[in-house]
């Protein structure tokens, strides 16, 4: 009985939702794409505060110099995810997010966690667009904001929240939040316009660097650091300066980092608009991984050169954190060029401020239709044909964020769900291609997949030896050339073994890594250890069929690059500090109560039939 309760309560979690149209709040038809809008609306999405203000802060405390190595091990990580996640999109026939591709392909606790993270990333992402936004016109026009803001709005609780209320910014999320509400769609014609400047900025920013810049900031030592100090302030007072750690290229060492590229993360955060749109292109399978890989490389080499530039310009431990590239100007003395740097970071701080907070209210909405979200958010208001309460609900949550947090802890934030949503993505493709053939607009099982059940259960019961003989036989060497049933199971349990096993790796790799590198006897044991085991698993799953259906694109090399994937992105997971976790920690606790407390008995998975949302007008 009680079997019977778990299996049925386990059944609920991996329930797939029928791929039949729902009317509703839909993002609007793109028109005629080809590859070069995809590249152009993903560079537009994902180049903003990561590469103008990050930069710096990652510069400053966690890699100096090094911080170009921080975006490469971030771009690498997003890129793997990139491929996934175009794989995802080509199994799911409709335009969507991830939460809509993993409820149709995998199941509903992992649909909704995803929805969860990229709503959090969504909301924190869009605060911190505001607050660099506020940060870059106020150094744009003398500091005036912040100086008036600090003398009345100081907030005196230092680690925790921003040193002021950041009223500026605040209205900026208000007034998005009004253009969501009247109904105003994202316009490609803008975005592009934004991303030509912002390029074109950029470029500039990268060549200044070769010119201007100093092969000696790669290289500066504790004698250059007591000149500076001296230099700017007249007398020996260190405050003004950041930390110098160890000097050299690699300040921090190698735990920094690792600590940058996990917050270098959020600079390329944005790439899955490519996915979400692409399915309006002629040609998808070969526009969308292209789209991803061209404006990821883009992207990357953006982030790149400009960290190189910024270092080469200025000691890494005087880069301002607020406005790093107009002071960095100053520094050099190309005073006027920081007014066009300033004006080309608004330009991407807009476009993707714009790309970030619109897709928010058609998530919401979606998940509030499916029944895991109070079905109250999806009630669409008859004048403007928008889900007003879903957009004013995240607006204000967006607008607090925006007032109270530093920019610094918002992007955590958002790289810690953006990890976790990929990595999700990508276990649901390295489970999906071995998984029989689904029709996913109809959740029955195919006829193939009766015959084997009904073959299977007709077969003469085996005893329990043979039975064991017959399970490991198939690990190895499995009956069928196409996915069964039962090769599906084993592919689910091994790729959620070894999810569970990497992050035991990542963990002891992230707390212990130099005693495991320097051979203490337990640690590299129990690493090597680790090791084999997830090397047999993946053998295991790599000896299983694979679909042969066809979709028109397909990841290569699996099962080891999404394996890879899910490493690389939990290991940077756990480089996230205390604080994140904290504040990672109480959301997904609220995203389980709601789920376990609702989404799981209002779904329209459900058994007895709910009447659609959308028809519950106001
Ligand atoms: N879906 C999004 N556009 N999210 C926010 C993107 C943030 C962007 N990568 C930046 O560096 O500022």
């Amino acid at each position: 009985m009680l079997c019977q309760d778990v299996h049925q309560f386990g059944q609920r979690l991996v329930r797939r939702r029928l791929l039949e149209p729902r009317e509703g709040f839909e993002r609007p038809k793109a028109g005629h794409l080809n590859t070069l809008d995809l590249v152009a609306l993903g560079v537009g999405s994902t180049l903003g505060a990561g590469v103008y203000i990050l930069a710096g802060e990652v510069a400053v405390y966690e890699a100096g110099p090094a911080t170009v190595i921080c975006f490469f091990a971030a771009g690498v990580s997003t890129l793997l995810s990139g491929l996934c996640y175009a794989e995802l999109v080509a199994w799911v026939p409709r335009p969507g997010s991830a939460y809509l591709y993993s409820y149709v392909t995998v199941g509903e606790l992992c649909a909704f966690i995803i929805g969860w993270n990229l709503i959090l990333s969504f909301v924190m992402a869009t605060a911190c667009e505001a607050r660099a936004w506020s940060y870059t016109f106020d150094s744009l026009i003398g500091n005036h904001i912040s100086q008036a803001l600090q003398e009345m709005f100081s907030l005196n609780v230092p680690y925790f929240l921003a040193t002021y209320v950041d009223f500026f910014a605040f209205v900026l999320v208000l007034l998005l939040t009004g253009l969501l509400v009247l109904g105003v769609h994202e316009s490609a014609l803008v975005s592009k316009v934004f991303t030509s400047l912002n390029l074109l900025v950029l470029s500039f920013i990268i060549l200044s660097g070769f010119i201007k810049g100093d092969l000696h900031n790669w290289k500066l030592t504790n004698q250059d650091y007591s000149l500076n100090t001296l230099n700017t302030s007249g007398y020996s007072d260190i405050s003004s300066l950041g930390p110098l750690g160890s000097g050299g290229f690699v300040p921090f060492g190698f735990e920094g980092i690792l600590h940058g590229a996990a917050t270098c993360f959020y600079a390329f955060v944005g790439f899955d608009v490519i996915a979400t749109t692409g399915g309006e292109v002629p040609n998808p399978h070969r526009s969308i991984p292209l789209g991803i890989v061209i404006s990821l490389s883009i992207c990357f080499l953006a982030c790149f050169g400009v960290s190189a530039a910024l270092t080469l310009m200025v000691p890494y431990y005087q880069i301002q954190l607020e406005s790093p590239l107009p002071q960095a100007f100053l520094h050099v003395g190309w005073g006027p060029a920081r007014y066009a740097v300033a004006v080309g970071a608004l330009c991407a701080l807009t476009s993707s401020l714009l790309c970030t907070m619109f897709p928010m209210p058609r998530l919401t909405y979606a998940m509030a239709e499916d029944g895991l979200l109070f079905r109250g958010l999806a009630r669409i208001y008859t004048r403007t044909g928008t889900p007003i309460l879903a957009i004013i609900l995240a607006g204000s949550l967006t607008g607090v964020m925006t007032l109270l947090f530093e920019l610094s802890d918002l992007v955590d934030l958002v790289s810690t769900a953006m990890l976790l949503a990929y990595s999700l993505v990508t276990f649901s493709v390295l489970v999906l291609r071995y998984q029989p053939d689904q029709n996913l607009s109809n959740n029955e099982a195919t006829e193939d997949e009766i015959d084997i059940s009904l073959l299977e259960a007709s077969r003469v019961e085996p005893g329990p030896e043979a039975r064991s003989s017959n399970i490991l036989k198939s690990l190895w060497r499995p009956s069928n050339t196409i996915p069964t049933v039962k090769s599906g199971q084993i592919v689910y349990w091994c790729a959620f073994l070894l999810v569970l096993l990497l992050t035991i790796l990542s963990l002891i790799l992230a707390q212990w890594p130099s005693q495991v590198f320097s051979g203490d006897p337990v640690l590299t044991a129990v690493a090597v250890l680790l090791l084999l085991l997830i090397t047999g698993v993946t053998v295991i799953i790599w000896r299983q069929p694979q679909s042969p259906t066809s979709v028109y694109f397909r990841v290569p090399a699996l099962p080891v690059l999404p394996l890879v994937s899910i490493f690389v992105n939990v290991y940077l997971m756990v480089q996230m500090d205390t604080g994140t976790w904290v504040l990672f920690g109480i959301w997904m606790g609220i995203g389980f109560a709601i789920y376990f407390g609702y989404g799981i008995r209002h779904s329209l998975e459900n058994s007895e039939p709910q009447p659609p949302a959308s028809t519950l007008q106001t």
